[in-house]
Protein backbone atom coordinates (compact mmCIF):
# COMPACT_ATOMS: atom_id res chain seq x y z
CA UNK A 1 0.00 0.00 0.00
CA UNK A 2 1.66 3.43 -1.29
CA UNK A 3 2.31 6.22 1.52
CA UNK A 4 -0.44 8.36 1.70
CA UNK A 5 0.79 12.17 2.46
CA UNK A 6 -1.35 14.60 1.87
CA UNK A 7 -5.25 14.70 2.87
CA UNK A 8 -7.74 17.81 2.49
CA UNK A 9 -11.20 17.83 3.99
CA UNK A 10 -13.70 20.13 2.36
CA UNK A 11 -16.66 21.51 4.86
CA UNK A 12 -15.33 23.00 8.45
CA UNK A 13 -18.40 21.95 9.96
CA UNK A 14 -19.43 19.09 12.34
CA UNK A 15 -18.02 16.19 10.65
CA UNK A 16 -15.52 17.66 8.48
CA UNK A 17 -14.06 18.87 11.73
CA UNK A 18 -14.36 15.31 13.01
CA UNK A 19 -12.64 13.02 10.37
CA UNK A 20 -9.96 15.75 10.18
CA UNK A 21 -9.43 15.59 13.95
CA UNK A 22 -9.14 11.72 13.51
CA UNK A 23 -7.02 11.92 10.64
CA UNK A 24 -4.40 14.76 12.61
CA UNK A 25 -4.48 12.15 15.64
CA UNK A 26 -3.22 9.58 13.28
CA UNK A 27 -0.50 11.69 12.05
CA UNK A 28 -1.50 13.05 8.96
CA UNK A 29 -1.06 17.01 7.32
CA UNK A 30 -4.67 17.70 6.40
CA UNK A 31 -5.60 21.03 4.42
CA UNK A 32 -8.73 21.71 5.78
CA UNK A 33 -11.09 24.20 3.52
CA UNK A 34 -13.94 25.88 5.07
CA UNK A 35 -16.03 29.18 3.83
CA UNK A 36 -15.39 31.84 6.36
CA UNK A 37 -11.73 33.66 6.96
CA UNK A 38 -12.55 34.10 10.74
CA UNK A 39 -13.18 30.71 11.53
CA UNK A 40 -9.63 29.59 9.57
CA UNK A 41 -7.89 32.39 11.56
CA UNK A 42 -9.96 31.33 15.05
CA UNK A 43 -8.42 27.33 13.96
CA UNK A 44 -5.14 29.00 12.53
CA UNK A 45 -4.12 30.39 15.99
CA UNK A 46 -6.03 28.58 19.03
CA UNK A 47 -5.89 24.85 17.34
CA UNK A 48 -9.66 24.44 18.16
CA UNK A 49 -13.22 24.93 15.74
CA UNK A 50 -15.32 26.84 18.50
CA UNK A 51 -18.32 27.51 16.63
CA UNK A 52 -18.71 23.33 15.92
CA UNK A 53 -16.68 22.18 19.38
CA UNK A 54 -15.25 24.57 21.92
CA UNK A 55 -12.54 23.57 23.61
CA UNK A 56 -11.59 20.47 21.69
CA UNK A 57 -7.84 20.31 20.70
CA UNK A 58 -7.90 20.12 17.02
CA UNK A 59 -3.56 19.31 17.02
CA UNK A 60 -0.92 21.53 14.72
CA UNK A 61 -1.37 18.90 11.90
CA UNK A 62 -4.40 20.60 10.98
CA UNK A 63 -3.85 23.38 8.39
CA UNK A 64 -7.23 25.46 7.88
CA UNK A 65 -7.09 27.72 4.26
CA UNK A 66 -10.26 29.07 2.54
CA UNK A 67 -8.20 28.75 -0.64
CA UNK A 68 -10.09 25.56 -2.00
CA UNK A 69 -7.39 24.83 -5.11
CA UNK A 70 -4.39 24.78 -2.38
CA UNK A 71 -6.39 22.37 -0.15
CA UNK A 72 -7.08 19.76 -3.40
CA UNK A 73 -4.10 20.47 -5.48
CA UNK A 74 -1.64 17.70 -4.47
CA UNK A 75 -3.89 15.88 -2.08
CA UNK A 76 -4.27 12.28 -2.32
CA UNK A 77 -6.96 11.72 -0.71
CA UNK A 78 -10.04 14.56 -0.68
CA UNK A 79 -13.24 13.54 2.01
CA UNK A 80 -16.36 15.90 1.45
CA UNK A 81 -18.33 17.16 4.63
CA UNK A 82 -20.41 19.65 2.47
CA UNK A 83 -24.63 20.09 3.16
CA UNK A 84 -26.10 18.13 0.55
CA UNK A 85 -27.48 21.61 -0.48
CA UNK A 86 -24.49 23.30 -1.81
CA UNK A 87 -22.56 19.88 -2.36
CA UNK A 88 -22.71 20.06 -6.09
CA UNK A 89 -22.19 24.30 -6.29
CA UNK A 90 -19.24 23.95 -4.46
CA UNK A 91 -17.64 20.55 -6.28
CA UNK A 92 -18.05 22.19 -9.81
CA UNK A 93 -16.63 25.59 -8.96
CA UNK A 94 -13.55 24.21 -8.12
CA UNK A 95 -13.49 20.79 -10.53
CA UNK A 96 -10.79 22.28 -12.35
CA UNK A 97 -8.29 21.86 -9.30
CA UNK A 98 -8.72 17.80 -8.98
CA UNK A 99 -6.77 15.40 -11.15
CA UNK A 100 -7.43 11.97 -12.50
CA UNK A 101 -6.73 9.28 -10.16
CA UNK A 102 -7.06 11.54 -7.22
CA UNK A 103 -9.37 9.54 -4.36
CA UNK A 104 -12.74 11.69 -3.43
CA UNK A 105 -14.83 10.49 -0.48
CA UNK A 106 -18.40 11.90 -0.21
CA UNK A 107 -19.08 12.26 4.07
CA UNK A 108 -22.58 13.78 2.86
CA UNK A 109 -25.71 11.99 3.86
CA UNK A 110 -28.23 13.27 1.61
CA UNK A 111 -29.75 13.64 -1.50
CA UNK A 112 -30.10 16.22 -4.68
CA UNK A 113 -33.22 17.80 -5.31
CA UNK A 114 -32.88 17.49 -9.16
CA UNK A 115 -32.44 14.14 -10.24
CA UNK A 116 -32.55 12.69 -6.98
CA UNK A 117 -29.04 12.32 -7.16
CA UNK A 118 -26.93 10.58 -4.36
CA UNK A 119 -23.38 12.59 -3.76
CA UNK A 120 -21.03 9.89 -5.12
CA UNK A 121 -23.32 10.05 -8.45
CA UNK A 122 -22.39 14.33 -8.13
CA UNK A 123 -18.86 12.96 -7.92
CA UNK A 124 -18.97 11.31 -11.02
CA UNK A 125 -20.66 13.71 -13.02
CA UNK A 126 -18.43 16.73 -12.13
CA UNK A 127 -15.24 14.84 -11.77
CA UNK A 128 -14.79 12.44 -14.55
CA UNK A 129 -12.06 10.29 -14.31
CA UNK A 130 -11.33 10.33 -10.29
CA UNK A 131 -11.86 7.79 -7.87
CA UNK A 132 -14.72 8.00 -5.35
CA UNK A 133 -16.10 6.52 -2.65
CA UNK A 134 -18.83 7.25 0.36
CA UNK A 135 -18.01 7.29 4.06
CA UNK A 136 -21.13 6.47 6.13
CA UNK A 137 -22.45 4.97 9.47
CA UNK A 138 -23.35 5.51 12.93
CA UNK A 139 -20.96 8.06 13.35
CA UNK A 140 -22.34 11.23 15.33
CA UNK A 141 -19.38 13.59 15.01
CA UNK A 142 -19.39 14.72 18.98
CA UNK A 143 -18.55 11.60 19.80
CA UNK A 144 -16.01 10.42 17.18
CA UNK A 145 -13.87 13.52 18.45
CA UNK A 146 -14.64 12.67 22.24
CA UNK A 147 -13.12 8.99 20.98
CA UNK A 148 -15.63 6.92 21.72
CA UNK A 149 -15.18 3.65 19.92
CA UNK A 150 -16.66 4.09 16.71
CA UNK A 151 -16.89 2.48 13.61
CA UNK A 152 -17.83 3.48 9.56
CA UNK A 153 -18.32 2.28 6.30
CA UNK A 154 -16.33 2.88 3.36
CA UNK A 155 -17.71 1.86 0.19
CA UNK A 156 -16.36 1.89 -3.48
CA UNK A 157 -15.70 -0.10 -6.15
CA UNK A 158 -12.40 0.97 -5.83
CA UNK A 159 -9.77 -1.50 -4.00
CA UNK A 160 -7.12 1.48 -3.69
CA UNK A 161 -9.62 4.00 -2.52
CA UNK A 162 -11.43 1.46 0.20
CA UNK A 163 -7.58 0.15 1.63
CA UNK A 164 -6.36 4.24 1.86
CA UNK A 165 -9.02 5.03 4.05
CA UNK A 166 -8.99 2.16 5.90
CA UNK A 167 -5.33 2.78 6.26
CA UNK A 168 -5.46 7.01 7.21
CA UNK A 169 -8.89 6.99 9.71
CA UNK A 170 -8.33 3.43 11.27
CA UNK A 171 -6.97 3.55 15.00
CA UNK A 172 -7.36 2.20 18.32
CA UNK A 173 -11.15 4.20 18.51
CA UNK A 174 -11.98 4.15 15.25
CA UNK A 175 -12.37 1.12 12.85
CA UNK A 176 -13.74 1.18 8.98
CA UNK A 177 -15.05 -1.68 7.52
CA UNK A 178 -15.17 -1.97 3.72
CA UNK A 179 -18.40 -2.42 1.27
CA UNK A 180 -18.78 -2.67 -2.51
CA UNK A 181 -22.13 -1.54 -2.47
CA UNK A 182 -21.84 2.01 -2.94
CA UNK A 183 -25.42 3.32 -4.03
CA UNK A 184 -26.67 1.10 -0.64
CA UNK A 185 -24.37 2.66 1.56
CA UNK A 186 -25.12 6.08 0.26
CA UNK A 187 -28.80 5.46 0.52
CA UNK A 188 -29.25 4.14 4.10
CA UNK A 189 -26.96 7.02 5.99
CA UNK A 190 -29.92 9.64 3.71
CA UNK A 191 -32.68 7.71 4.43
CA UNK A 192 -32.21 7.04 8.19
CA UNK A 193 -32.47 11.26 8.64
CA UNK A 194 -36.13 11.16 7.97
CA UNK A 195 -37.02 7.82 10.89
CA UNK A 196 -34.84 9.78 13.43
CA UNK A 197 -37.07 12.57 12.64
CA UNK A 198 -40.04 10.03 13.27
CA UNK A 199 -38.34 8.84 16.10
CA UNK A 200 -37.60 12.26 18.13
CA UNK A 201 -41.12 13.22 17.55
CA UNK A 202 -42.23 9.90 19.22
CA UNK A 203 -39.73 10.09 21.92
CA UNK A 204 -41.04 13.79 22.74
CA UNK A 205 -44.43 12.01 23.14
CA UNK A 206 -43.29 9.85 25.94
CA UNK A 207 -43.21 6.66 23.64
CA UNK A 208 -42.58 3.23 25.47
CA UNK A 209 -39.44 1.15 24.77
CA UNK A 210 -42.14 -1.64 22.68
CA UNK A 211 -42.89 1.49 20.18
CA UNK A 212 -39.44 2.60 19.98
CA UNK A 213 -38.63 -0.75 19.02
CA UNK A 214 -41.51 -1.11 16.77
CA UNK A 215 -40.50 1.94 15.22
CA UNK A 216 -36.82 1.44 14.45
CA UNK A 217 -37.75 -1.82 12.98
CA UNK A 218 -40.84 -1.01 10.83
CA UNK A 219 -38.55 2.22 9.90
CA UNK A 220 -35.61 -0.57 8.31
CA UNK A 221 -38.52 -2.36 6.21
CA UNK A 222 -39.79 0.83 5.04
CA UNK A 223 -35.97 1.59 3.77
CA UNK A 224 -35.48 -1.56 2.07
CA UNK A 225 -39.11 -1.77 0.34
CA UNK A 226 -37.96 1.99 -1.24
CA UNK A 227 -34.26 0.52 -1.79
CA UNK A 228 -35.55 -2.51 -3.73
CA UNK A 229 -37.90 -0.12 -5.54
CA UNK A 230 -34.76 1.65 -6.52
CA UNK A 231 -32.96 -1.15 -7.49
CA UNK A 232 -30.72 -1.30 -4.86
CA UNK A 233 -29.18 -4.20 -2.38
CA UNK A 234 -31.16 -3.57 0.97
CA UNK A 235 -28.97 -6.49 2.10
CA UNK A 236 -26.19 -3.55 2.87
CA UNK A 237 -28.89 -2.17 5.14
CA UNK A 238 -28.19 -5.00 7.53
CA UNK A 239 -24.85 -3.31 8.07
CA UNK A 240 -23.57 -0.34 9.82
CA UNK A 241 -24.51 2.37 7.39
CA UNK A 242 -27.98 0.84 7.91
CA UNK A 243 -29.47 -0.50 10.60
CA UNK A 244 -26.19 0.68 12.55
CA UNK A 245 -26.76 4.28 11.87
CA UNK A 246 -30.39 4.15 11.99
CA UNK A 247 -30.22 3.26 15.78
CA UNK A 248 -27.84 5.77 16.73
CA UNK A 249 -30.01 8.61 14.91
CA UNK A 250 -33.42 7.23 16.62
CA UNK A 251 -32.03 6.38 19.79
CA UNK A 252 -29.52 9.57 20.22
CA UNK A 253 -30.77 13.69 20.87
CA UNK A 254 -27.06 14.09 19.92
CA UNK A 255 -28.87 13.28 16.26
CA UNK A 256 -29.87 16.83 14.85
CA UNK A 257 -32.46 15.02 12.74
CA UNK A 258 -33.77 13.38 16.13
CA UNK A 259 -34.10 16.87 17.54
CA UNK A 260 -35.98 18.48 14.72
CA UNK A 261 -38.57 15.60 15.72
CA UNK A 262 -38.30 15.93 18.75
CA UNK A 263 -38.84 19.79 19.17
CA UNK A 264 -41.72 19.41 16.97
CA UNK A 265 -43.18 16.97 19.20
CA UNK A 266 -43.22 19.25 21.59
CA UNK A 267 -44.61 21.88 19.66
CA UNK A 268 -42.37 23.99 17.65
CA UNK A 269 -42.75 25.13 14.01
CA UNK A 270 -40.72 22.93 11.83
CA UNK A 271 -38.60 26.64 11.04
CA UNK A 272 -38.23 27.18 14.83
CA UNK A 273 -36.83 23.45 15.32
CA UNK A 274 -34.67 24.09 12.44
CA UNK A 275 -33.14 27.09 13.37
CA UNK A 276 -32.66 26.31 16.90
CA UNK A 277 -30.23 23.97 15.84
CA UNK A 278 -28.60 25.79 14.10
CA UNK A 279 -26.84 23.13 11.56
CA UNK A 280 -27.93 20.82 9.14
CA UNK A 281 -30.43 18.36 9.98
CA UNK A 282 -30.43 16.70 5.87
CA UNK A 283 -33.76 14.86 6.53
CA UNK A 284 -36.10 17.79 6.35
CA UNK A 285 -34.73 18.24 2.81
CA UNK A 286 -34.78 14.46 2.55
CA UNK A 287 -38.32 13.77 3.35
CA UNK A 288 -39.66 15.91 0.90
CA UNK A 289 -37.50 14.59 -2.10
CA UNK A 290 -38.54 10.22 -0.77
CA UNK A 291 -41.39 11.58 -0.57
CA UNK A 292 -41.93 12.77 -3.85
CA UNK A 293 -40.21 9.82 -5.54
CA UNK A 294 -42.38 7.16 -3.44
CA UNK A 295 -46.01 8.69 -4.72
CA UNK A 296 -43.95 8.99 -8.31
CA UNK A 297 -43.17 5.25 -7.94
CA UNK A 298 -45.76 3.71 -5.82
CA UNK A 299 -43.71 2.91 -2.65
CA UNK A 300 -45.92 1.90 0.12
CA UNK A 301 -44.04 4.19 2.83
CA UNK A 302 -46.75 4.83 5.79
CA UNK A 303 -43.87 6.57 8.51
CA UNK A 304 -42.74 8.85 4.97
CA UNK A 305 -45.94 9.75 4.27
CA UNK A 306 -47.00 10.53 8.28
CA UNK A 307 -44.02 12.69 9.00
CA UNK A 308 -44.22 14.92 5.39
CA UNK A 309 -48.32 15.28 6.66
CA UNK A 310 -47.49 16.27 10.18
CA UNK A 311 -44.39 18.69 8.52
CA UNK A 312 -45.51 19.90 6.09
CA UNK A 313 -49.77 19.94 6.05
CA UNK A 314 -50.40 20.49 9.50
CA UNK A 315 -51.53 17.05 10.69
CA UNK A 316 -52.45 16.36 14.29
CA UNK A 317 -49.58 13.77 15.58
CA UNK A 318 -52.18 11.96 17.44
CA UNK A 319 -54.60 11.43 13.75
CA UNK A 320 -51.35 10.22 12.07
CA UNK A 321 -50.33 7.93 14.62
CA UNK A 322 -54.02 6.43 14.88
CA UNK A 323 -54.38 6.15 10.86
CA UNK A 324 -51.00 4.10 11.22
CA UNK A 325 -52.09 1.85 14.01
CA UNK A 326 -55.16 1.09 12.45
CA UNK A 327 -54.34 0.36 9.25
CA UNK A 328 -54.33 -3.09 8.16
CA UNK A 329 -52.02 -5.81 9.65
CA UNK A 330 -49.27 -7.01 6.91
CA UNK A 331 -45.97 -8.82 6.90
CA UNK A 332 -43.05 -8.48 9.39
CA UNK A 333 -40.22 -9.37 6.91
CA UNK A 334 -41.24 -9.14 3.22
CA UNK A 335 -38.29 -10.81 1.81
CA UNK A 336 -40.15 -14.29 3.52
CA UNK A 337 -43.67 -13.35 3.30
CA UNK A 338 -44.67 -10.46 0.23
CA UNK A 339 -46.55 -7.44 1.87
CA UNK A 340 -50.26 -7.75 0.64
CA UNK A 341 -51.31 -5.12 -1.25
CA UNK A 342 -54.63 -4.77 -0.61
CA UNK A 343 -54.57 -3.27 2.69
CA UNK A 344 -52.59 -0.45 4.17
CA UNK A 345 -50.42 -1.60 7.65
CA UNK A 346 -47.19 0.08 9.30
N1 LIG B 1 -22.35 15.79 12.20
C1 LIG B 1 -22.43 14.47 12.14
O1 LIG B 1 -22.52 13.78 13.17
C2 LIG B 1 -22.38 13.79 10.81
C3 LIG B 1 -22.70 14.47 9.65
N2 LIG B 1 -22.65 13.80 8.46
C4 LIG B 1 -23.04 14.46 7.23
O2 LIG B 1 -22.04 15.39 6.87
C5 LIG B 1 -22.62 16.45 6.08
C6 LIG B 1 -22.15 17.77 6.67
O3 LIG B 1 -22.72 17.83 7.95
P1 LIG B 1 -22.10 18.57 9.20
O4 LIG B 1 -20.65 18.82 9.07
O5 LIG B 1 -22.57 17.84 10.37
O6 LIG B 1 -22.90 19.96 9.08
P2 LIG B 1 -22.71 21.31 9.89
O7 LIG B 1 -24.01 22.02 9.83
O8 LIG B 1 -22.09 21.03 11.20
O9 LIG B 1 -21.63 22.09 8.99
C7 LIG B 1 -21.89 22.42 7.66
C8 LIG B 1 -20.63 22.97 7.05
O10 LIG B 1 -20.87 23.27 5.68
C9 LIG B 1 -20.44 24.60 5.44
N3 LIG B 1 -21.17 25.18 4.33
C10 LIG B 1 -22.49 25.40 4.22
N4 LIG B 1 -22.76 25.98 3.03
C11 LIG B 1 -21.59 26.14 2.39
C12 LIG B 1 -21.20 26.67 1.15
N5 LIG B 1 -22.09 27.17 0.30
N6 LIG B 1 -19.89 26.67 0.82
C13 LIG B 1 -18.98 26.17 1.66
N7 LIG B 1 -19.27 25.63 2.86
C14 LIG B 1 -20.56 25.62 3.22
C15 LIG B 1 -20.70 25.33 6.73
O11 LIG B 1 -19.97 26.52 6.76
P3 LIG B 1 -20.24 27.64 7.90
O12 LIG B 1 -19.70 27.06 9.18
O13 LIG B 1 -19.46 28.80 7.40
O14 LIG B 1 -21.72 27.87 7.95
C16 LIG B 1 -20.18 24.28 7.71
O15 LIG B 1 -18.78 24.30 7.75
C17 LIG B 1 -24.15 16.25 6.17
O16 LIG B 1 -24.61 15.65 4.99
C18 LIG B 1 -24.31 15.29 7.34
O17 LIG B 1 -25.47 14.47 7.21
C19 LIG B 1 -22.23 12.53 8.39
C20 LIG B 1 -21.88 11.83 9.51
C21 LIG B 1 -21.99 12.39 10.82
O1 LIG C 1 -25.39 10.88 10.58
C1 LIG C 1 -25.19 11.09 11.74
C2 LIG C 1 -24.68 10.06 12.66
O2 LIG C 1 -24.32 8.90 11.99
C3 LIG C 1 -25.48 12.41 12.30
O3 LIG C 1 -26.84 12.53 12.42
P1 LIG C 1 -27.51 13.97 12.46
O4 LIG C 1 -27.21 14.62 11.14
O5 LIG C 1 -28.97 13.69 12.67
O6 LIG C 1 -26.88 14.70 13.59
Amino acid sequence: MEAIHQIAVLGGGSFGTAIAKVLAENGYRVRFWMRDPEQAELIRNQHENPRYFPGVELGTLIEPTTDIEAAISGAELVFVALPSKVFRNVIHDCAHCFDAGQMVVSTTKGIERIGFRLMSQVLEEELPGVRVGVLSGPNLAGELVAHELTASVIASEDRKLRESVQQVLGNDYFRVYANLDVYGVELGGALKNIYAMVSGLAAARGMGENTKSMLITRSLAEMSRFAVSMGANPMTFLGLSGVGDLIVTCTSSMSRNYRVGYAMGKGATLDEAVTEIGQVAEGVRTLELVHEKALEMGVYMPLVRGLYEVLYNGASIDDVVSALMKAAQNSDVEFILPRQTDGAAI
